[in-house]
């Protein structure tokens, strides 16, 4: 049985045909397309009907290369979302969640009355400055001609998926992520809604991943000459299937989901709503088969990714390979940033904030582009550290070792310094954890795997993981101490 799955990220997506032969995954990837945003005046907007354009390449090709498939799934980036009119048709190109429109809403909803504790209670969700519910109270605090037209509300996964088949549903790990889903009602929170100016109306009841969501219409199977392929419901928040392909044998495991955003985290059978979880800003997204995920946002590579993009804007073009071969090659221990200040969070010149945050916090700024690379890549794996320190405190679990998956685990370096960080094996792979994750959801569904846990061993027995031992513990450790007094992480 062939499955296709697609894959969104923030930096691009792919189309990968994936086979289950006896035990063993076979995947082929079909097609690979940017996302690149575009900015029109101060607005920052995902290019939605390239991306479905591109999700049609992908069956195309699929079909030319003798690999029609037997069902595809979708899964993509979270919080963001258009809204379709009453005539079925997209009302506007969806805001990136790296837009400035939301810029201070969080804290104004806070000053009025909207409070932390009550959100938290309700949803579970981490307090971050991009969530849907801040999105949609920007554009309410903007007078949205929008949502005076609006009749329902998509993730950018529906709405690929309703272009698809002519079907309007919301899948439940997104929804999740929106922070207007009480997942102890089991239902989207009227209350918040009405909150931020949203009709209860425009959202609709969610689909579970694995669930059937319809088949390719009519319209579009004409025009790309296949069948009417049935449409599953992935756990469509990418994240979320990540965290289905991470191969892990027992139920206590922690995750590192490493690509433009690192995510960080352990798998729960209940949301963990407690004071602590609040106070550290942890989250509670919705996991496939009645899990949770227990996790942290990183800022992540993201980090690196928008100085190597600032470098080439100058014109200086460096290869990935080429920066961590400067980065490994540069003195050790030289400065270090807190990833997830607020100021690294939006597009610019990130050299620079670096710099001017060592300055701030009393540190020589690093020197070169090695330097540079150095000090995020030490920093992102000293975070991990922090992180997973806190995500054995919140969920009561300790853990031995920690897997890594994503793109991110193509940079070795980083693994191994993660390694060192956290004083504990480091297991990587695979990299395609996402898409991976998608089309065990969709085997799952179709009886080819029994359940999660099938799939995760077939998973570890396809795709070896990589281990990375810790090395020089005590300079590390020394490291540590450093890096929280200097970052002021307490
Ligand atoms: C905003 C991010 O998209 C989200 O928090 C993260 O989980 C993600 O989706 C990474 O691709």
């Amino acid at each position: 049985m062939t499955v296709l799955a697609y894959d969104l990220g923030a930096s691009g997506g792919r189309a990968i045909a994936g086979r289950l032969v006896g035990r063993t995954i076979e995947l082929e990837e079909l097609h690979r397309f940017p996302n690149d945003p575009v900015e029109v005046g101060a607005r920052l907007h995902w290019d939605v009907l390239r991306l479905y354009h591109e999700i049609k390449q992908g069956l195309l090709k699929a079909k030319h290369a003798g690999r029609t498939p037997d069902s595809v799934a979708i899964d993509s980036w979270a919080v963001d979302f258009g809204l379709v009119g009453r005539n079925g048709e997209l009302l506007g190109n969806p805001y990136h969640y790296r837009d400035r429109h939301t810029d201070g809403v969080m804290e104004k909803l806070f000053e009025e009355g909207m409070a932390r504790e009550t959100i938290f209670s309700r949803t579970g969700i981490q307090f971050l400055p991009f969530n849907t519910i801040y999105q949609l109270a920007a554009m309410k605090r903007d007078r949205s001609p929008l949502l005076r037209e609006a009749s329902r509300f998509l993730m950018i996964p529906d709405l690929l998926r309703y272009f698809l088949t002519g079907d309007m549903h919301n899948e439940f790990t997104n929804a999740t992520t929106t922070q207007l889903y009480n997942p102890l009602r089991g239902g989207w929170d009227e209350e918040l809604l009405a909150g931020v100016g949203a009709d209860p109306s425009w959202f609709g009841p969610v689909l579970q991943p694995g669930a059937d969501a319809g088949r390719l219409r009519a319209s579009v199977a004409a025009e790309l000459g296949v069948g009417a392929i049935p449409v599953v419901a992935a756990a469509e928040h990418d994240t979320g299937s990540a965290v289905v392909a991470v191969p892990a044998a027992s139920r206590s495991f922690a995750y590192l989901i490493c690509g433009t955003w690192s995510l960080m985290g352990t798998e729960t059978e209940r949301p963990v709503l407690d004071e602590r979880a609040l106070a550290l800003n942890f989250t509670n997204e919705g996991g496939a088969f009645g899990t949770y995920r227990l996790l942290k946002n990183i800022m992540g590579l993201w980090i690196l990714q928008e100085t190597k993009r600032q470098w080439e804007r100058e014109g200086a073009n460096y290869t990935y390979p080429e920066l961590v071969a400067l980065a490994e090659r540069a003195p050790a221990f030289g400065a270090w940033i807190d990833p997830d200040d607020a100021r690294f969070l939006q597009p610019g010149d990130m050299a620079e904030r670096i710099r001017g945050y060592c300055r701030e916090t009393g540190q020589r700024p690093p020197e070169g582009p090695g330097g540079l690379v150095r000090c995020i890549l030490e920093s992102l794996a000293l975070k991990y550290r922090y992180v997973l320190e806190l995500t054995e405190q919140v969920s009561g679990k300790t853990f031995d070792g920690l897997h890594m998956t994503g793109g991110g685990i193509r940079n070795e370096l980083l693994c191994r310094w993660s390694a060192n960080a956290i004083g504990k094996p480091v297991w990587a792979g695979p990299a395609e954890g996402s898409a991976i994750g998608n089309m065990a959801v969709q085997w799952i569904a179709r009886g080819e795997l029994a359940d999660v846990w099938e799939a995760r061993a077939v998973i570890r027995e396809s795709f070896p993981s990589a281990v990375y031992e810790p090395e020089d513990r005590e300079a590390w450790e020394d490291a540590y101490g450093t890096f929280r007094r200097v970052t002021g992480l307490a």
